[in-house]
């Protein structure tokens, strides 16, 4: 199919700071702190080991408190909206907390940004400012936690792009491709741990005896081709032309263009299906649609769309927003929105491939 040149060009090589040493081969039942040990025992980053490490710390304590949630006084939502209107649980903020109480003391981070925070967190001055800024969604796909739900912690690591002075929001504005590091939490029937620093992607299980991530999913890839998608089907009716024709001939089954039966899953939580994907395949859709042409899409380009692309790229998958690859997509605001293709790359590529042939909308 003619298309395959779309992404190509864009293959997941480590760009950006990433692109520095490969480390060595990790091993069934490496912790992750050996294993972030190891990966950043030869280059010069050894302060994002450290800093990964924090955040691992700060996503089995968020992990717990989930756990906990039904037990505390801990669930329900705090009657405040974070800038995005959205109802803030009180789990959000209560993560949104653990998040920075476990990453702001290391000397690593400069400041953060955060999905449940309209203004950027300047680390205190009684604290090292370090090289790094942390972007994150404290508690993903939180509308989840009443019903017992997965839900998860996303994060990204960009490089502060000077070291004097305060940090201001522009110094957050990177494209992906500027991120250092990026991963989630996924607090499900167990609570795993995914990241990549640019060098393919690691899952890891939390051993509740010890404590500790444990090395489960080394080198976890993206199978190109699939038969499973996931959309927020009652939607349908605001999509644009591209996505319409895609979902149809799915769902048109064996008898239908694709000549083959599509399944469907939604679990209404990014990191649960992004998780799934990365396990058994699949494409993801929120893409752009026409309830608001100011909106571009649901979810938000730098603490969920870019570290989520991130890892599907690094495992051999694509993102794109149907029109550019997710990646490359200049950030103008902390808390923009963008449309959000991405997993199987035969899909996504066939996805930006009706985009390119759909009529101008
Ligand atoms: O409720 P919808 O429209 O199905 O949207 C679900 C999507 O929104 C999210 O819940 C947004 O995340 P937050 O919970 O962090 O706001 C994603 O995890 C999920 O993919």
């Amino acid at each position: 199919m003619a298309h395959r040149t779309v992404l190509a060009d864009q293959a997941p090589a480590p760009t950006g700071p990433a692109a520095g040493s490969a480390p060595g081969k990790p091993h069934m039942g490496t912790s992750f702190s050996e294993f972030n040990t190891g990966e950043f025992a030869v280059s010069p980053q050894t302060d994002l080991g450290v800093l990964l490490g924090q955040v691992a710390t700060a996503c089995k304590v968020i992990s717990a408190a989930v756990a906990r949630g039904p037990l505390s006084d801990a669930m329900g939502n705090t009657g405040t909206d974070n800038i995005q209107g959205e109802n803030q649980q009180k789990l959000d903020l209560i993560a949104n907390e653990l998040m920075i109480r476990w990453t702001e003391w290391g000397g690593q981070v400069a400041a953060m940004a955060s999905e449940e925070m309209a203004d950027i967190y300047r680390i205190p001055t009684q604290y090292r400012q370090g090289r790094y800024l942390l972007v994150f969604d404290p508690l993903d796909g939180s509308s989840n936690l009443d019903v017992n739900v997965s839900v998860g912690s996303i994060f990204s690591v960009l490089e502060r792009p000077h070291s004097e002075g305060e940090v201001e929001d522009a110094d957050f504005l990177q494209p992906g491709v500027m991120q250092v590091a990026a991963g989630y939490a996924l607090y499900g029937p167990a609570t795993m741990l995914v990241v990549t620093t640019g060098h393919g992607v690691n899952g890891f299980t939390l051993d509740e005896e010890t404590g500790e991530f444990i090395l489960t999913h080394p080198h976890l890839t993206i199978h190109p081709d699939t038969r499973e998608f996931a959309i927020n089907a009652s939607n349908a009716r605001m999509w644009e032309a591209p996505v319409i024709r895609y979902i149809d001939e799915c769902l048109a089954g064996v008898n239908g263009p694709r000549g083959e039966a599509f399944n469907m899953r939604w679990v209404a939580s990014m990191v649960a299906e992004i998780h799934r994907i990365l396990i058994r395949g699949g494409v993801f859709l929120y893409p752009k649609d026409n309830r608001d042409p100011t909106r571009p899409g649901k979810l938000r380009l730098m603490y969920e769309a870019n570290p989520m692309s991130f890892i599907v790229e690094q495992a051999g998958g694509a993102a794109s927003t149907g029109r550019e690859p997710i990646m490359q997509v200049q950030p103008q605001a902390l808390h923009q929105r963008v449309a959000v293709i991405m997993g199987s790359r035969n899909e996504v590529e066939r996805l930006v491939q009706y985009h390119l042939e759909a009529p101008a909308p």
